[in-house]
């Protein structure tokens, strides 16, 4: 268990976290998501003891980082996969690591089968790939086998095969109970990954609460409707000013903002016909702009913020039922 409390950090002008509170649980893959610049490395630092609170505390199981008396056991992160001296190789940088730790040196060779990295454990780091250069970054943290694992955007850079594998490794860990941290601004990799989010703008949180839940939040209720008689149906919405918008794909459906029960009987009072009544879900792309609204940083006019599109559906029909 992470518990965060009134965590702030302030460097010079910059507030990089501001008064955030949280709790990250065992037995699942948590995603810590924020746009670029909203402080999740920072948190993640703080987590572990890298960088000192201006304000609050952030303990693990009850305990500072500092603390732990041999914290590869208790805690694996992986913050910056290029953080190894580029003439070693990656079996004597897992060594050095093991070491410090007190852990067994067959533990390095179990570590670089799990990550397979075995056939190029003796090749010097420094001519590493990205891709094998996180693969490493994991088995250093994965190491000391500890109950808690923080990985700060580890698909970065990564081919569909890695993103994949990592996905299915922090999904292992957290299925044998450990507690998992992984940060991102792939809303998309999130998605699919993670159960829980933490999510931040600009240093402050937004929501805790399952991914699920933060895409009902944030979902303003859309309807699609199927009905033979359309512009019946429009009028009848029109006169009880709720918005609708037409569908190009098929002559006879239509979005309409509200929610399922209040159209139907609207509906039913103008004697039309339905064929479909479906809620449509929001991505977890849509609930994070929606969302994140006002917290976005380097935001400027009119700009769809790159970083976080790519991956959401539906947005252009949700806009269109909202004009
Ligand atoms: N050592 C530092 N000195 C000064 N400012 C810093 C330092 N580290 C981070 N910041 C600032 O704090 C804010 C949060 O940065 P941080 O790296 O934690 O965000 P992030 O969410 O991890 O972003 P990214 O996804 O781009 O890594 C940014 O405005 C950043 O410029």
């Amino acid at each position: 268990m992470i518990e965060a409390s009134g965590l702030t950090k302030r460097y010079d002008k910059t507030l990089a976290v501001d008064d955030l509170s949280f709790s990250i649980r065992p037995g699942t893959v948590t995603g810590f998501l924020g746009p670029n610049g909203s402080g999740k490395s920072t948190t993640m630092r703080m987590i572990l003891g890298l960088d000192r609170p201006t304000e609050g505390d952030v303990r693990i199981d009850g305990r500072h980082y500092r603390e732990l008396k041999r914290p590869l056991t208790k805690v694996g992160a992986m913050l910056d996969a290029k953080w190894v001296h580029p003439n070693r190789s990656a079996r004597a940088h897992l060594r050095w690591l093991a070491k410090s730790n007190r852990l067994p040196a067959r533990r390095v060779d179990e570590v670089l089968e799990l990550v397979g990295l075995s056939a190029v454990a003796r090749r010097r780091a420094g001519g590493f790939s990205l891709g094998m250069a996180q693969r490493l970054g994991i088995a250093a943290a994965l190491l000391g086998d500890p109950e808690i694992l923080l990985f700060d955007e580890p698909v970065n850079g990564l081919d569909p095969e890695g993103i994949l594998w990592i996905r299915q490794l922090m999904q292992r860990m957290a299925g044998e109970g450990r507690t998992v941290l992984v940060s991102s601004h792939l809303l998309s990799e999130m998605a699919l990954t993670a159960k829980e989010l933490v999510v931040i703008g600009r240093g402050r949180l937004i929501a805790q609460c399952s991914t699920a839940e933060f895409v009902d939040q944030a979902s303003d209720a859309t309807v699609l409707v199927r009905t033979p008689q359309r512009e019946r149906l429009r009028s009848a919405l029109r006169g009880e000013r709720i918005k609708t918008a037409v569908s190009s794909s098929a002559a006879d459906e239509l979005i309409v903002s509200g929610s399922s029960a209040r159209i139907g009987e609207i509906a039913a009072a103008a004697g039309v016909v339905l064929h479909e009544l479906t809620s449509q879900r929001a991505s977890l792309e849509e609930a994070f702009l929606a969302l994140t609204n006002e917290s976005v940083e380097f935001q400027a006019q009119g700009e769809r913020r790159p970083e976080l599109i790519g991956a959401g559906t539906g947005s252009a029909a949700r806009q269109e039922a909202n004009r």
